[in-house]
């Protein structure tokens, strides 16, 4: 059940500002973000519910979050088993599983959405739920790189309506972009901040602009990366290295790219490469191509740039 708190937005000097109190989340998509997503928000005294297409998916997301908050109880809890596990069973007991979104978000506040990058399907999954989710529930993608405008013109609920853009993995990244379009309300905005506030996350405004903030830098410079390895300037091995000894990043940009995903990646360039057809930064890149249609998404099935089994 929503319900709505009043509270001094500060930079808006004493302007009483409302925003949803957000106890109920419906996740969908129970692949990497959507998976991420859920452990943090159930962690956080939040009920969850997962949902996929797929049932395989969501046993194996479950599994994921049990093993990971497994992970954090032993070291943050570890001379005070007891709470630990009560940490544990609250969190798994905030996780429910559905395949059928129509029916679960009915008692929903907000909806984060992490299904495939792909606008249609983001569309017609968020036209689907406009239809059956109460007025006051709240809409959120996780896109990388779609625009939030495009996806919400499927929906009646344009003012409810902005980006949540979580990065992987979403348990230690600290950071979420919050999207507002045009017509995004000032209500919904400040609940999205509020909402990432309380999962103890370090949250940025962005305007709905490709790339937002993080990727407009970040797909640059993975481009030029697959570029330089593609001319044979480098090896992707010594390009890894180098940005991670020369510059201190946890990943280069090949590793970075496998742990994404590549088919996300195909996904991302694909819609780019389409919205700037003349621009060369977004030409096709055989090597992409080629390893996506042997099916080698990265570290999620075992092989990407690199081999994991
Ligand atoms: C290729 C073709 C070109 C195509 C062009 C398209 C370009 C598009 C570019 C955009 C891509 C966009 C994707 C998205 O929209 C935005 C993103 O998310 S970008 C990715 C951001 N993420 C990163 O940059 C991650 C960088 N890596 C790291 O920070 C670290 O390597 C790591 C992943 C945290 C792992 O750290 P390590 O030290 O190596 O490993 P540890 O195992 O010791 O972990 C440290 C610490 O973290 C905990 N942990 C690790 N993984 C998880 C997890 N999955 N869940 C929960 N916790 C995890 C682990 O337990 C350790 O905790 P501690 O013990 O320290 O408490
Ligand atoms: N991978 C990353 O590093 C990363 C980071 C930030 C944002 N994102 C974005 O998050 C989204 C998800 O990415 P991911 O890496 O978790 O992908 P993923 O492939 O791991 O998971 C996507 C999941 O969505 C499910 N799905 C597809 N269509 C669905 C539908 N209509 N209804 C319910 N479930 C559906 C799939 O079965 C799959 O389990 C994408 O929009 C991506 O751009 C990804």
């Amino acid at each position: 059940m929503a319900f709505f708190t009043h509270h001094i937005c500060r930079g808006l000097s004493s302007s009483a500002v409302r925003h949803v109190v957000i106890k109920n989340v419906t996740i969908i998509g129970g692949g990497q973000m959507g998976a991420g997503i859920a452990q943090v928000a159930a962690s956080t005294g939040h009920a969850v519910t997962l949902v996929d297409t797929n049932e395989d998916i969501l046993k194996k997301a479950v599994k994921g979050i049990e093993g990971n908050l497994k992970r954090v109880v032993k070291k943050k809890f570890a001379d005070k088993p007891e709470a630990g596990e009560e940490f544990l069973q609250k969190a798994m007991q905030n996780v429910s599983i559905s395949t059928d979104a129509g029916s679960v978000v009915q008692g929903t506040d907000l909806v984060v959405e992490a299904i495939v990058e792909n606008l249609k399907v983001k569309q017609d999954l968020f036209g689907g739920l406009d239809k059956v989710a109460p007025a006051h529930t709240i809409f959120a993608s996780n896109t990388s790189s779609l625009s939030i405008t495009d996806i919400a013109s499927s929906t009646n609920r344009l003012d409810r309506f902005g980006g949540l853009h979580f990065f992987n993995p979403v348990p230690v990244m600290r950071l979420v972009e919050v999207i507002a379009t045009s017509s995004t309300s000032q209500e919904t905005f400040d609940s999205l901040l509020n909402f990432s506030k309380m999962l103890g996350k370090t949250s940025v405004s962005c305007k709905d602009t490709p790339g937002f903030i993080v990727n407009r830098l970040l797909l640059p410079y993975i481009l030029d990366a697959v570029r330089m390895y593609e001319r044979g300037d480098g090896s992707k091995e010594d390009i890894d290295i180098a940005m991670k000894l020369g510059c201190g990043y946890p990943m280069g940009p090949f590793e970075l790219s496998d742990y994404v995903g590549l088919d996300t990646m195909k996904f991302i360039m694909d819609g780019w490469s389409a919205a700037n057809p003349d621009n060369p930064m977004f030409a096709q890149s055989e090597v992409l191509n080629k390893l996506v249609a042997e099916g080698k998404f990265g570290k999620k099935t075992g092989e990407g740039f690199y081999k994991y089994k």
